[in-house]
């Protein structure tokens, strides 16, 4: 069986984050309230910054989780494990979270196996509570305890999707890509690479979204831009770094990938 993908921060800076609406203030509202909160939209359009950003502002642990498809509910709550001769029960990290209060993020939560809701559910109404069944115990959230997942909607599938009595137990909040001006903004400042030099890039970006659907499963994404800056600012050609960062991580496919090289040329020479 494969771990999860596990990790607690907190972080002593603020991980810069450029709001497009008002999903900061709603966040807030909603772990001032106990409410869990959904985020879903394309892959690399800021949802894990987002959780970072404001978990760092409220003060709180961040308990993430990769979720992948052999992710079961034992995996998130505990098991007992062999330890010298003993069995030792072992928290996992939802128990953990449960127990020391924070953010759990679970990231791409459709992956995980079906039995995950079993755990969610009464966790994410107004019981807020943790049954582990192996241990007999039935943990309270704390109330600085929020469970917060995301997905991507353009990788579901009819076995892949979250049963509305799952999604119905969250708030929910969809992430696109940034306006341009603001794009630029994040790109600039997280490649160092100047302003003027990112524009066209994330023109560039715009355009090869709008194939999306046609010729390509998914558009660029903004931490693909990012990568993109990031080698010409360390002095990577802009064709090459085109190439690397916003092409090649696209598709495997010749003749899209001769579509999107005409397409890039034309755009930035
Ligand atoms: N609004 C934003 N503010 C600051 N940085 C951003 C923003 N949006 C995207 N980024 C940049 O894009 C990168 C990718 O974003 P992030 O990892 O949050 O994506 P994601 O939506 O969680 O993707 P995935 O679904 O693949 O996990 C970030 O590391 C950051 O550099």
């Amino acid at each position: 069986m494969k771990a999860a993908l596990h990790t607690v921060t907190s972080a002593p800076e603020l991980p810069a984050y450029v709001a497009s609406g008002n999903e900061c203030a709603l966040f807030e509202h909603a772990w001032r309230h106990q409410l869990p909160v959904l985020l879903k939209g394309p892959t690399g359009c800021g949802k894990t910054r987002f959780v970072a950003h404001m978990a760092a502002r409220l003060g709180l642990p961040l308990h993430t989780v990769a979720c992948h498809d052999d992710l079961t509910a034992a995996d998130l709550t505990g098991r007992y494990l062999l330890r010298g001769g003993d069995t030792v029960w072992t928290d996992g990290p939802l128990t953990r979270a449960v127990r020391e209060g924070g953010i759990c993020y679970l990231d791409e939560v459709v992956e995980a196996r079906k039995d995950v809701t079993v755990v969610l559910h009464p966790l994410t109404d107004d019981r807020r509570i943790l049954p582990l069944e192996r241990t007999g115990e039935e943990l309270a959230a704390p109330k600085s305890f929020m469970l917060v997942v995301s997905y991507n909607p353009g990788y579901q599938t009819l076995l892949k999707a979250l049963k509305p009595s799952t999604r119905q137990r969250f708030v929910a909040v969809e992430f696109g890509f940034l306006p341009s001006e603001q794009e630029i903004a994040v790109v600039s400042t997280e490649s160092g690479l100047s302003p003027e030099r990112v524009r066209p890039l994330v023109g560039l970006a715009g355009r090869l979204r709008a194939l999306k659907g046609h010729d390509l499963e998914e558009g660029v994404s903004t931490r693909l831009v990012v990568y993109c800056a990031t080698l010409i600012a360390a002095g990577t050609p802009i064709a090459d770094a085109v190439l690397a960062g916003m092409i090649e991580p696209l598709t495997d496919d010749v003749d899209v990938k001769a579509a999107l090289l005409d397409v890039a040329r034309a755009m930035i020479g």
